[in-house]
């Protein structure tokens, strides 16, 4: 493991913000660490990166102690909600600043060089001599990602790099975040509260509740087995019932006598096909995908059963 959590606890004023969290990254992976506003995310992040000092436990990278360590000294890197880029520099300029702060200056043909490769990289090989001004917010976040990767980052951290686009636009960056990661080799830390986000970002899942990592793991782990209720929700999972996690959608009428029993409410139009409305009574609303079938008519009994590709065990 390259970064290695274990037992840290992080407090403001006396009151603990993040209370003996632990957990492991391997080298080139992408870690999301997914959390209800206010569940201590920024702050784990805050710790790794040096920000933050620790009251308990430690820190290590590539099995070193960073206790110590100053922000600038750890090889990372950090990227906001809000890109922060520098609005009177170009694009270019705004990618390349950090290869030429002291210490890191380099011929200036290795420069060009390495903004042009950062540039393609985001899908922003035309951009160069733009103002940040001028660009979508989708495209800023993409400029800020160039920036952060321009070092070669042992560690990146992420604190909420999508959350400031709107929903579709999220969507699709986070998928192109995802491969450039990947492309790039970097291993990343990224904090989220967007479960879609963390699946599509992610090799492994750290789940924040309450100050604590209650759960983390590979994302099929994880998502194959909740460790309880709460966490099977944030997940996603829409229905939790006998030790048993349904997503949304995740049902299909039943051939035979099994399954619960319910009764038809009419079919609902969705993005992904029409889908009927059951009724389970103790259970909610169910939605099951019609692929084809007739609907029973409304007030109909049936009977549904999990679909097996959406269920997790608790
Ligand atoms: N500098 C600070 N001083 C005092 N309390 C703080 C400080 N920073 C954070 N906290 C508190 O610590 C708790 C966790 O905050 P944190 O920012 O880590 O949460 P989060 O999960 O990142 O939330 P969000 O998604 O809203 O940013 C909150 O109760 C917050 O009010």
């Amino acid at each position: 493991m390259t970064l290695v959590l274990d037992g840290v606890t992080v407090a403001y004023d006396g009151v603990p913000a993040l209370r003996d969290a632990s957990l492991e990254l391997p080298r080139g992976e992408v870690l999301a660490v997914l959390g209800p506003s206010g569940s201590g995310k920024s702050t784990l992040l805050r710790a790794v990166a040096g920000l933050e000092p620790l009251a308990a436990g430690t820190v290590t990278f590539d099995g070193a102690d960073l206790a110590g360590v100053p922000v600038h000294r750890r090889g990372f890197a950090l990227m906001f909600q809000d890109g922060q880029l520098f609005g009177h520099l170009s694009v270019a300029r705004n990618v390349a600043y950090p290869l030429r702060l002291p210490g890191r200056r380099r011929a200036r043909a290795a420069t060009r060089a390495r903004v042009a490769e950062l540039l393609e990289l985001v899908g922003l090989g035309g951009y160069a001599d733009r103002l940040p001004g001028t660009l979508s917010g989708g495209e800023r976040q993409r400029v800020a990602l160039a920036r952060a990767l321009a070092c070669d980052p042992r560690l990146l951290l992420l604190d909420e790099p999508l959350s400031a686009l709107d929903r579709g636009l999220r969507e699709r960056l986070a998928g192109d975040v995802r491969r450039i990661l990947v492309e790039a080799g970097t291993t990343a830390l990224l904090v989220t509260h967007d479960v879609d986000e963390a699946y599509a970002v992610a090799d492994r899942l750290a789940l924040v509740r309450d100050a604590a990592v209650v759960q983390s793991g590979t994302v099929a782990v994880v998502d194959a087995a909740p460790v309880d209720e709460r966490a099977a929700r944030q997940l996603g999972y829409a229905h939790v019932l006998d030790g048993r996690a349904v997503r949304r959608g995740a049902w299909r009428l039943a051939p035979g006598p099994d399954g619960l029993e319910g009764e038809s409410a009419g079919v609902v139009r969705t993005g992904v096909g029409p889908r009927l409305r059951v009724v389970v009574a103790g259970t909610g609303e169910l939605e099951v995908p019609l692929a084809g079938a007739p609907a029973p008519p409304v007030g109909a009994r049936v009977r549904v059963v999990p679909d097996p590709e959406g269920v997790a065990y608790l």
